[in-house]
């Protein structure tokens, strides 16, 4: 950007253009109508002319008045621009939103509003300034839209140059005038405003060239795209919508949680945020001096399980909230141990970026290209890490990333690949002066020498805070009894007999209280008193005596069951899922109350909410499976795995059937598929996706009597008879298809290593293949299973012959397909031209594909060899391959049959050898 610069003498000139990291000065900017023919332009200031023409006085006011506010610097489009440049016309278009949003004042300069009072007609003298202000054009017309919303700070100014008020002083009016909520003038981010109420806000605006009105709402969508006058409006309008569908469907791809939905869920299932238990941390000098020093850019929050570190960063979210200027980011990510999904250094990277993306859409351009080429899988596949960390460098030294806060709560829960995010952390917190991060973990040596590294840290450590803590905690004690005490009806004596006991015990630590409290909610009034002395002080003790409570009641077995399965399934269930896998509780399958009932027998260990039972804490779970393992596990893991293996295949085998969905062709897509309610899959879900897991992580043991076994005539056997279809379509509607295969292969693997069973394992392979080469077909329309999948098998496939009966009956004259699965193992679909080359990695874990010559599509696909699924692209114009040499390893050629099996056009069918391990060129 160029700016105009006034000296002391009141002369005008124009500063070099501003690029790239340049620091641009504070500077004021001018918004205003133009009149034809009456505008300075670039050229006029260039030459030393049009000093003379009307516009002139408007440069001069802004001048004068950013001079007043102490700003010697600022800009007015008429002249700043150089609009016979088209590069800088489009970049100054494109960033023009941005321009408004950094100036530290705008003025509205409004030539049609008059301060003057004057005769509007013969007998009256009402025309005052706000009638003219509210017809004024500055108000209809296209541009001027973003230069009312962008800019914090906009004054508005009469033809005399006087000052009439400013956006918040005149709100009211502009409210009325222009239909635009006071949350959107008030600064709030534009996209927490649906697309339809910003269309609205333009339409009874104009612009002279049309495709203005469509382009000056970029910056208002946050968008980009080049310009094309001569367009006409519609093909712009249509061109931005086209760009907001891409921006939102990339988001929609993006979000695998939403982490403001979590953070809500955490603090409703750990009873709510008290304000007053974490506001100490606002006063301590740790968190000041990470907050208002400019060189700190860490703060590590660090304390024992259960000292309140997630809520403390509840609550330090809830306050920069309150305090960071509305153009600040502000992202955030909760890890939880016990949830699968948000466990892994990939989920942290993902919710990050789908909350800074949400907040500043702009950011987008950076995954883009590459989203482009690979779709959701680049968030998701095995190389999803490589792919986001990328991205998020990238944001991070974006010129134009807003100031931003990262926070990472439980480090320490992140389970898979920690150390890849701890190392990301200490090497991305120096690159942006603009980035603070808070993080948090329990007293973790590792956490803390890796963490070590970063120069700019400042530690928190809640044990050397003991007195702000200990204040904290009996505010939080005080606090949780007098709501007991309300709820329970407590006469004053039980009420302090309880505070005193947990003054006395809590040791500082909230979750003992927390854990007490929830004990008393169950306890009857008159017995609270004689109860306390069954809460010793200090975690441990307590989840011991809880679990002494349970193996005392009448429900021990059925408890200690649940929180066995609990303890070892792979994501939290759903009460429903729950019943079907836990024999003990067949006869209340449908009764979820008494579930729920039952779920709180568990001591203080299980929690449930909308339907989902996790544990209260993860020290629960630790204890669970560490201290209390013999307790819950008398008979070891194994016995458990093998019993939701087995209830899993009875639930499936029950449930599983032909068009569970009821969907209305068999070329239904699987993503118009919505679930239906009730869901037919409710209780089988994630014995689906799950159930082999639990077969793997099952060791048969002589000892017990296992009455399912990996035999022919055994039960594995049968259910892949009678139900191995329908399973596919479930898996399918479960959107797990690729998690399906990946299962087979380890089924595969597994029953070889322990199945004395030539039968099965015939089957199992047979099943394999049937899977991988028709993936692509299930996973995108679930009832492909039982039509291109059937029909497309070689006629000796075991499961074609199993399953015949389901063949569509219309298809009379079935295509001639090989007796045998041929060397195709699976097609893999995805480039749009020819291949030319493919390799394997040296571990034949990944397979990649060029169609890298000038006249293909220019890209390197990698593949996960065994799910098939493409991992990334590679854009060739970016990455220098020489397609006749050393690539990946090596380099073979492959042959390849183009729209064989009638694939989308440009398909490619590829042969991989069953001899993988083995590659040699061939022609
Ligand atoms: N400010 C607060 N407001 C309300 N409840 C709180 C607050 N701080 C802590 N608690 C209570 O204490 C419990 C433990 O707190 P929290 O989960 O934040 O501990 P933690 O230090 O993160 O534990 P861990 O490291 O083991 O995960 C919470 O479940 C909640 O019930």
């Amino acid at each position: 950007m160029r700016l105009l610069l006034r000296n002391d003498a009141g002369e005008i000139s124009l500063t070099k253009y501003f690029v790239g990291d340049d620091p641009i000065p504070p500077y004021a900017i001018l918004s205003h109508t133009w009149k034809e023919g009456h505008e300075v332009t670039f050229r006029d200031l260039m030459d030393g002319t049009g000093l003379d023409k009307a516009g002139y006085d408007k440069i001069q006011f802004c001048g004068r008045q950013a001079e007043r506010d102490g700003l010697p610097y600022f800009w007015v489009d008429t002249c700043c621009i150089d609009k016979s440049n088209p590069v800088e016309l489009r970049d100054a278009i494109n960033s023009m939103f941005r321009w408004y949003q950094d100036a530290v004042r705008c003025y509205v300069y409004l030539s049609d509003v008059s301060t003057v009072k004057r005769k509007a007609n013969d007998n009256s003298y009402q025309y005052t300034w706000e009638r003219a202000f509210r017809e004024s054009r500055w108000f209809t017309r296209g541009w001027t839209l973003q230069e009312l919303l962008a800019p914090t700070s906009v004054e508005f100014f009469s033809r005399e140059q006087k000052k009439l008020g400013n956006k918040r002083s005149l709100r009211q009016h502009i409210r009325e005038i222009t239909g635009i909520p006071n949350a959107a003038l008030e600064g709030a981010r534009l996209s927490q405003f649906s697309n339809t109420e910003r269309f609205l806000w333009i339409q009874c605006r104009q612009t002279k060239v049309e495709e203005d009105k469509a382009y000056s709402l970029l910056g208002i969508f946050d968008v980009e795209m080049p310009l094309r006058y001569g367009e006409g409006s519609t093909s712009a309008f249509k061109r931005l919508e086209e760009e907001i569908d891409k921006l939102n469907k990339c988001l929609r791809d993006l979000r695998s949680t939403d982490p403001c939905d979590d953070k809500k869920r955490i603090e409703d299932t750990k009873g709510g945020l008290l304000v007053d238990s974490y506001h100490w941390i606002l006063k301590n000098s740790d968190f000041q001096q990470w907050r208002d020093n400019q060189q700190s850019r860490l703060l590590w929050v660090k304390g024992d399980p259960g000292k309140g570190k997630t809520m403390l960063l509840c609550g330090i979210v809830d306050e920069l909230k309150k305090s960071i200027i509305k153009t600040n980011l502000l992202s955030y990510f909760f890890c939880q141990a016990t949830d699968s999904r948000l466990n892994s250094a990939t989920a942290v990277l993902r919710g990050l970026l789908y909350l800074l993306v949400k907040q500043q859409p702009s950011l987008i351009s950076h995954m883009r290209k590459k989203y482009d080429h690979a779709g959701k899988t680049l968030f998701e596949d095995p190389n999803a890490w490589v792919a986001l960390s990328e991205i998020f460098t990238h944001i991070l030294q974006d010129p134009n990333l807003s100031s931003t806060y990262l926070i990472i709560d439980a480090l320490d829960e992140c389970i898979t690949d920690l150390s890849k995010l701890l190392a990301f952390i200490v090497e991305k917190t120096p690159v942006s002066s603009r980035v603070k991060w808070v993080v948090s973990s329990r007293n973790c040596l590792d956490i803390g020498k890796r963490l070590g590294k970063v120069g700019q840290r400042v530690n928190l450590s809640l044990e050397l805070n003991t007195e702000s803590i200990s204040m904290a905690v009996n505010i939080y004690i005080r606090h949780k009894v007098l709501q007991l005490a309300e709820d329970k009806m407590y006469n004053d004596k039980t009420r302090d007999a309880v505070l005193a006991h947990l003054l006395a015990n809590a040791n500082n630590t909230f979750l003992w209280v927390a854990l007490v409290c929830q004990n008393l909610e169950k306890t009857l009034r008159w017995n609270a008193v004689a109860k306390l002395s069954a809460f010793p002080p200090g975690l441990d003790s307590l989840y011991e005596r809880m679990m002494e409570q349970i193996c005392n009641s009448d429900d021990a077995d059925l408890c200690k069951r649940i929180l066995a399965l609990i303890s070892i399934v792979y994501r939290p269930v759903t009460l429903k899922e729950l019943t079907s896998l836990v024999e003990m509780l067949d006869d209340i399958a449908d009764d979820l109350a008494s579930t729920r009932e039952i779920i709180d027998l568990c001591g203080s260990f299980l929690t449930h909410r909308e339907g989902i039972i996790y544990f209260v804490h993860q020290s629960a779970k630790d204890f669970l499976l560490t201290t209390a393992s013999s307790t819950v596990f008398p008979s070891g893991r194994e016995e458990v795995y093998y019993a939701i293996l087995s209830r899993s295949l009875q639930v499936m085998s029950r449930t599983l059937q032909r068009n569970m969905y009821n969907l209305g062709s068999l070329g239904y897509p699987a993503e118009l598929v919505t679930q239906p309610d009730p869901d037919p899959l409710a209780a089988s879900r994630y014995s689906c996706v799950y159930w082999v897991n639990h077969l793997c992580n099952w060791i048969p043991n002589a000892s017990i009597d296992h009455s399912l076994d990996l035999q022919d005539s055994g039960a594995v056997k049968s259910f892949l008879e009678e139900k191995y279809l329908y399973w596919l379509e479930a898996l399918s509607l479960c959107k797990s298809i690729p998690e399906g295969v990946v299962s087979v292969a380890r089924f595969e693997a597994v029953i070889q290593e322990r199945a004395n069973a030539c039968a099965l394992i015939k089957l199992v392979q047979d099943a394999r293949r049937f899977i991988m080469y028709h993936k692509w077909a299930i996973e995108n329309c679930p009832l492909q299973a039982y039509a291109s999948a059937l029909v497309f098998s070689p006629a000796r496939s075991l499961i074609r012959g199993l399953f015949k009966k389901e063949e569509p009956r219309w298809i009379t004259i079935k295509p001639a397909i090989e007796d045998e699965w041929g060397a195709c193992l699976q097609t893999l679909e995805g480039h749009s031209d020819a291949v030319n080359s493919v390799a394997f990695s040296h571990d034949s874990t990944r397979l990649a594909s060029a169609s890298a010559s000038a006249s293909y599509d220019r890209t390197v696909k990698i593949w996960d060899a065994n799910s098939g699924a493409c991992l990334q692209t590679l854009d060739v114009t970016q990455v220098e391959i020489d397609v006749n040499s050393d690539f990946y390893g090596c380099l073979a050629r492959c042959l390849y049959t183009r729209g064989r099996r009638g694939a989308s056009p440009g398909g490619i069918t590829w042969y991989l050898f069953l001899t993988r391990y083995l590659i040699h060129p061939v022609s």
